[in-house]
């Protein structure tokens, strides 16, 4: 079967440091990937690298098949691949209505049925078309959130890149969003490739994981064999450990 995205030996530069030393990732159609590892492992620079929102000097992406070199990408890659963010409040223009930020991204594509896909996007991420003509500054961060996800969902992507999407949100609203973004995969088979510092968050939404260090990866693992300790490197067992310590800690 054709992967869903299948990155080989991908490596990013910015002046004379290696960001990303050799990347190799291939994530089945339909299957949510996650990304995880300490701060600074280049975790970002690899989704904005898929994303085209950094160049890569190495290396090969395929999406479904096409393949990108470098930053330039094709409209249909815009279609197909759609990026959330961590920062629903940096993502999105605050003096724009709801209704225009789910427009922009239809007319964009030449979409034409722009009203009720509009109405369907609202009614899919809870939002109801009360929300419709409301300003992106009235909103909650959660709600916010709802509005960047029914945003990359108007145009029908295959693929969502999503870079730390509830770190931002409190410990309930997390919850909730994680829940939404878990449901479309499920209703639109879609393919997720989620970074998050939280292995927590990982392990509930993701089947596999790739464990990354110093622009690396140290370790491909299946959730499944992370919950059986099945984990070869030490480095990610101090991760596991450390999150688990960290739980802990917030628990008592
Ligand atoms: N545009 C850039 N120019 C120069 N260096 C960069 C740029 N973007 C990232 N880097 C560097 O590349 C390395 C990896 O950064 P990246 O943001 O990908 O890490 P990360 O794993 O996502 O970290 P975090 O969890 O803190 O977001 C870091 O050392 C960072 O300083």
């Amino acid at each position: 079967m054709t992967a869903a995205l299948s990155i080989k030996d991908m490596t990013v530069t910015f002046d004379g440091y290696r960001a990303l030393a050799g990347v190799s990732i291939d994530v089945a159609p339909g299957e949510a990937f996650g990304i995880v590892g300490e701060s600074g492992s280049g975790k970002s620079t690899l989704l904005r690298a898929i994303a085209g929102l950094n160049h890569f000097d190495g290396g090969s992406l395929e999406v479904h098949g096409r393949r990108y070199s470098g930053r330039r990408r094709d409209p249909e890659f815009y279609r197909t691949v759609q990026m959330v963010f961590q920062d629903p409040y940096g993502s999105l223009h605050p003096r724009q209505t709801v209704d225009r930020l789910l427009l922009e991204p239809l007319a964009i594509h030449g979409f034409a049925d722009t009203e009720a896909r509009i109405a369907r996007a609202l009614d899919e991420v809870g939002l109801g078309s009360g929300f419709r003509f409301r300003f992106s500054h009235q909103l909650s961060g959660g709600q916010r959130q709802r509005v960047a996800i029914a945003r990359a969902l108007i145009v029908e992507p295959k693929v969502l890149l999503l870079d730390e999407p509830t770190s931002a949100l409190d410990a309930s609203i997390q919850a909730e969003i994680l829940n939404l973004l878990e449901q479309t995969r499920r209703d639109r088979n879609l393919t997720f490739v989620m970074v998050s510092h939280d292995l927590a968050v990982i392990s509930h939404m993701c089947e596999r994981l790739a464990v990354m260090r110093d622009g690396g990866v140290v370790e491909e693992v299946s959730v499944e064999d992370l919950r059986q300790r099945a984990i070869g490197a030490d480095y990610t067992r101090q991760l596991l450990k450390a999150s688990e310590g960290f739980r802990r800690e917030a628990q008592e």
